[in-house]
């Protein structure tokens, strides 16, 4: 329950529902079954949301966590950017006309902005929207090859709706990027719109569920009514104005989607794979420990507990500050709804940061619990190369991560800034804005304070050099431009410094909000080892300006290796915590039951090289 809550009451209707459950194997399916499946457990889904009155973002999520699993469907781009996207953007007369039926899934919406030749640089987007005030309809346009909008998830066969992001000109004047509501299919018929040339993008390194696809515009007209005028409207006359507010708020979908990818595909990525790595580490005896004594658990090997302890406490750390995340941006979304805008920047760099940092800790976690899983790992019946390939599309989309740390960048850079001009800086950054002890505090104790002020300090030394150094840089001659992409690789370097000291901050938090003694003890150890290898893993941080001693690096290591053993006896309590269903973990090795050896037989027997096939066999004969 630490971690569910309210959401367990959908996920047991979900798991219900034995089309969910049933079928073919995911791992027997060429690429279009997989696809087929996908939409024919969407439309069921569908009917469980008419059947159990499910509307609230949250609850269908849990639900589609049961019909989904470790797979996007095409109602994540729906649900997740068409439909917020409406709400946020659109004119209270828009959300009207078009939340409702989305809402009723009566029209599947995706988020068209990617194109061929730009995805990161939005600025670079080259699709126009031209105002034509004879006709009153905007006129969409693919003037290039580049421009061909490219990824939308959905877009390839099944939306036929889409909010299409495209530069608006009016009178031969470029006023930016607006989105815009286009219809692109037939709701009788399902075909493409006349003017319109679109596809599916083909196969990718996961995603088999989504047909992300491709759209050409040729000169193709809607009604002027269509553009998202929450924020800027165009008359019928062809006048342009605006709200005076930020001109990102036309990126808030954006914004969104960051915020929740923390929680949803880092934080429950890793948790799954934690969970098979750790629960089949309980199975698998190998070797010998003892001369002449039964074969160990693997999990009983110090190696193996220091691969997978330290990724448990990161998908602890993930998780929780996937929570915080979540609850940061409604909190500063309803401000912003309000008129305060203020912690606008704010909530765009910890969002873009933290994106980047967990998405890419996840990645990388999830492959190590693949490798710590030996050979039986390497085969899909551990479920793990599904959830890898899936979760790893995280670190490019919604903004390449290196790119996001760099707009997390910006902001510590324009914040460090500030406070040398005497400001006061507050929120996720006040620690800037404080006289950070060069004295470190951590003994054998290891409190968590003392190992939360480690971080601090780390991070705010690396943001002040990284300040100084872009100084330096323009001092010598350099322009802002070439000086920040030659101090590049330092900046990204403080941005996870910053993600980093945040994470462990979060954890210390919740380990300080927890009642039971007994539950607080095990999740300081956790949060304890989280530190510890966070610190060992960047020593050179710690140690660069005398922070920490050769001495207190040696009790680092030291706790860290003491701290495997005492979490041993609760790892796999621990991973049962996130109480994932086997469903959800699609995984032979990480089954409850632990049944794994009968069942990996069971499942090689099926599979579809094994069925007679007359070519193989004639090939083989
Ligand atoms: C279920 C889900 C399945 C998967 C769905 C995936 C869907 C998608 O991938 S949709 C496509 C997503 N695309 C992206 O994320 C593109 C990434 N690129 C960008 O967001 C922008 O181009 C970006 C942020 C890199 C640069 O934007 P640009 O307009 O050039 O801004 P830039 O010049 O760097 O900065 C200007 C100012 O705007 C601010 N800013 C930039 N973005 C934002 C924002 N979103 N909100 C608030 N402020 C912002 C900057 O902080 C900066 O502020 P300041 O001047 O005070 O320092
Ligand atoms: C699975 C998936 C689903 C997607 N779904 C959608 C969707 O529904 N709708 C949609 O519109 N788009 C979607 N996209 C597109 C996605 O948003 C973009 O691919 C993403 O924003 C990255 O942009 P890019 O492809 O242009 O990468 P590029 O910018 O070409 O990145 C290539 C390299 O260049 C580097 N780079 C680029 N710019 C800079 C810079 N300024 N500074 C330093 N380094 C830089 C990057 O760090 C990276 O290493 C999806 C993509 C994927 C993979």
């Amino acid at each position: 329950m630490l971690f569910k809550g309210g959401g367990l009451p959908h996920e047991s209707l979900a798991l219900q529902e034995k089309l969910f459950g049933a079928g073919p194997d995911y791992n027997f399916m060429t690429r279009i079954e997989r696809f087929k499946n996908s939409l024919v457990r969407v439309q069921h889904f569908i009917r469980c949301c008419a059947r159990y009155n499910l509307h609230d973002h949250a609850d269908k999520k849990w639900f589609e966590g049961v019909a989904f699993p470790n797979e996007v469907s095409v109602l994540g781009p729906h649900s997740g950017m068409f439909i917020p996207t409406l709400k946020e953007q659109g004119s209270e007369e828009q959300i009207q006309k078009w939340v409702p039926q989305a809402e009723k899934h009566q029209i599947m919406g995706t988020y068209i902005q990617t194109e061929l030749g730009h995805g990161t640089f939005v600025r670079g987007l080259e699709t126009t929207a031209t105002y034509d005030p004879k006709t009153e309809e905007f006129i969409l346009n693919s003037p290039t090859l580049t421009s061909i909008k490219w990824w939308p998830g959905g877009l390839g066969r099944t939306c036929n709706f889409g909010i299409v992001m495209a530069l608006l000109y009016i009178d031969g004047k470029n006023y930016g990027m607006h989105p815009f509501v286009v219809q692109l299919r037939s709701l009788k018929t399902h075909e493409p719109l006349p003017g319109l040339t679109m596809g599916d993008i083909g196969p990718k390194f996961g995603f088999d569920t989504v047909d992300n696809g491709y759209l050409q515009f040729n000169h193709f007209g809607i009604p002027r009514e269509n553009m998202l005028m929450k924020y800027c409207q165009v008359l019928k006359n062809g006048t342009y104005t605006k709200q005076t507010r930020n001109p990102k708020f036309s990126y808030g979908a954006m914004i969104f989607v960051r915020s929740m990818v923390v929680y949803e595909v880092a934080g429950q990525g890793l948790a799954k794979a934690c969970t098979i790595a750790i629960r089949y580490s309980a199975i698998r005896r190998q070797s010998e420990l003892k001369k002449s004594r039964p074969e160990p658990q693997i999990l009983d090997y110090q190696t193996q507990q220091y691969k997978l302890f330290p990724l448990l406490a990161l998908a602890y750390a993930v998780w929780f500050t996937g929570v915080r995340m979540k609850e940061i941006y409604f909190m500063v979304n309803n401000e912003i709804k309000q008129g305060h805008t203020e912690r606008l920047p704010e909530l765009h760099a910890i969002s873009s940061g933290l994106k980047a940092f967990t998405t890419s800790m996840a990645s990388w976690g999830i492959e190590r619990c693949r490798l710590a899983c030996g050979g039986h790992g390497y085969s899909a019946a551990s479920g793990l190369p599904k959830i890898y390939v899936n979760a790893t599309g995280g670190c490019t989309y919604e903004g390449e991560n290196t790119v996001m740390l760099l707009q997390c960048a910006r902001f510590l850079m324009n914040i460090y800034g500030g406070v040398k001009n005497g400001r006061r800086p507050s929120g996720s950054v006040n620690y800037l804005g404080e006289r950070i002890s060069s004295r470190c505090t951590l003994t054998s104790e290891f409190t968590l304070k003392s190992l939360a002020d480690a971080f601090k300090h780390r991070a705010a030394r690396m943001i002040k050099e990284a300040s100084e150094r872009l100084n330096r840089l323009q001092a010598s001659g350099n322009d802002p431009e070439d000086s920040w992409n030659l101090n590049s690789v330092v900046l990204t370097k403080a941005a996870e410094a910053h993600c980093h000291y945040y994470m462990v901050l979060v954890f210390e938090s919740v380990v300080e909000s927890v009642e039971d003694n007994c539950v607080k003890d095990i999740l300081r150890q956790l949060c304890q080892l989280l530190a510890l290898c966070g610190i060992q893993e960047n020593s050179g941080d710690f140690i660069q300006d005398g922070f920490l001693n050769n001495d207190q690096l040696e009790l680092v290591k030291q706790k860290q290796l003491s701290l495997l053993s005492e979490i041993r006896p609760n790892a796999v309590l621990l991973v049962d915590a996130f109480e994932f269903h086997d469903v959800q973990l699609g995984s032979i090795l990480g089954r409850f039951d632990g049944n794994v050896y009968e069942n990996l037989f069971k499942w090689a027997k099926k599979t579809p090289l094994n069925k007679p096939e007359d070519l193989i066999h004639r090939l083989l004969r």
